[in-house]
């Protein structure tokens, strides 16, 4: 795997380490919508750690590669040329000269992720990858967000938050988007990738304290004031406020 720096990521404050928000979850918990918007208000960065295992797994799938086979990921791997953007407000995935924003969230991307993200060399690396992006963003702050992030990433953040909601409102909720395909199926490939999922990282528990934000029955700005307020409880008792 190589990286590239991300030109669209304007650097707010250089001179200090960024401060994380580290956020974890299943499957259409929210994770990437609610990290944006938190972030934003925040003023701060956002880093999808899924995107990078979506981006392998379209570059695996480009290649012809069965992403179940760990031996061939790893061979894929070592030519995957990746980057991906921090800004809120430029949202962008690349590999190599390939813009793969979009490519990534296709159903044969989702459905082969889990596959590349059993492989613990690649999770090393890009857990490694993550750290450097987060250190050199040049931002006062960075929401990431992801299923190992309060665990392994992270685990010494400042703030540390798993979103959840109960199963079938995350497979309806998923399913609202996706209006052309079966919300049936939807929900069952939504709960088999956490299935698969959860075999590799727990991030159906909340780890020793990390804070659970469960949104079943709160709108979405409704969710994104409850993230708010829990940065804001547990920054200002950092901050002895
Ligand atoms: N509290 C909420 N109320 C209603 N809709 C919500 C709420 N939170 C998130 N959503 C919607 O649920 C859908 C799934 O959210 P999102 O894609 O952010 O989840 P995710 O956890 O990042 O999913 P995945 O892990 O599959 O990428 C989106 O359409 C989002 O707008
Ligand atoms: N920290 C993470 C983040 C993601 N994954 C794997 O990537 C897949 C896609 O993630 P999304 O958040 O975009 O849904 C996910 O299904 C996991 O397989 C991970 O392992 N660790």
């Amino acid at each position: 795997m190589t990286e590239s720096t991300p030109a669209a990521t304007t650097p707010a404050v250089a001179e200090s380490t960024p401060v994380v928000i580290a956020l974890d979850g299943p499957a259409g918990s929210g994770k990437s919508s609610v990290s944006k918007a938190t972030a934003g208000r925040l003023g701060y960065g956002f880093l999808d750690t899924g995107a990078a295992y979506r981006a392998l797994a379209w570059h695996a799938l480009e290649h012809g590669v069965d992403t179940s086979d760990s031996t061939a990921v790893l061979e894929v791997f070592g030519d995957f040329h990746y980057a991906i953007s921090l800004d809120t407000d430029d949202r962008w995935v690349r590999v190599g000269d390939v813009d793969v924003t979009t490519a990534i969230r296709e159903p044969r991307v989702t459905d082969a992720v889990s596959g590349v993200a059993r492989v613990a060399p690649v999770r090393k690396a890009v857990n490694e990858l993550f750290r450097r992006l987060v250190a050199s963003s040049g931002l006062r702050g960075v929401v990431v967000e992801g299923r190992d992030i309060t665990t392994v990433v992270y685990p010494d953040a400042p703030v540390r938050i798993l979103l959840t909601a109960a199963p079938e409102v995350r497979a309806a909720r998923r399913s609202k988007e996706l209006t052309n395909q079966d919300a049936a199926k939807v929900a069952a490939a939504l709960h088999k990738r956490d299935a698969a999922d959860s075999t590799v990282v727990d991030f159906l528990t909340a780890a020793p304290g990390v804070q659970v934000v469960d949104s079943t029955h709160l709108d979405f700005e409704q969710t994104v004031d409850a993230v708010l307020s829990v940065v804001d409880s547990t920054m200002g008792a950092r901050d002895g406020r």
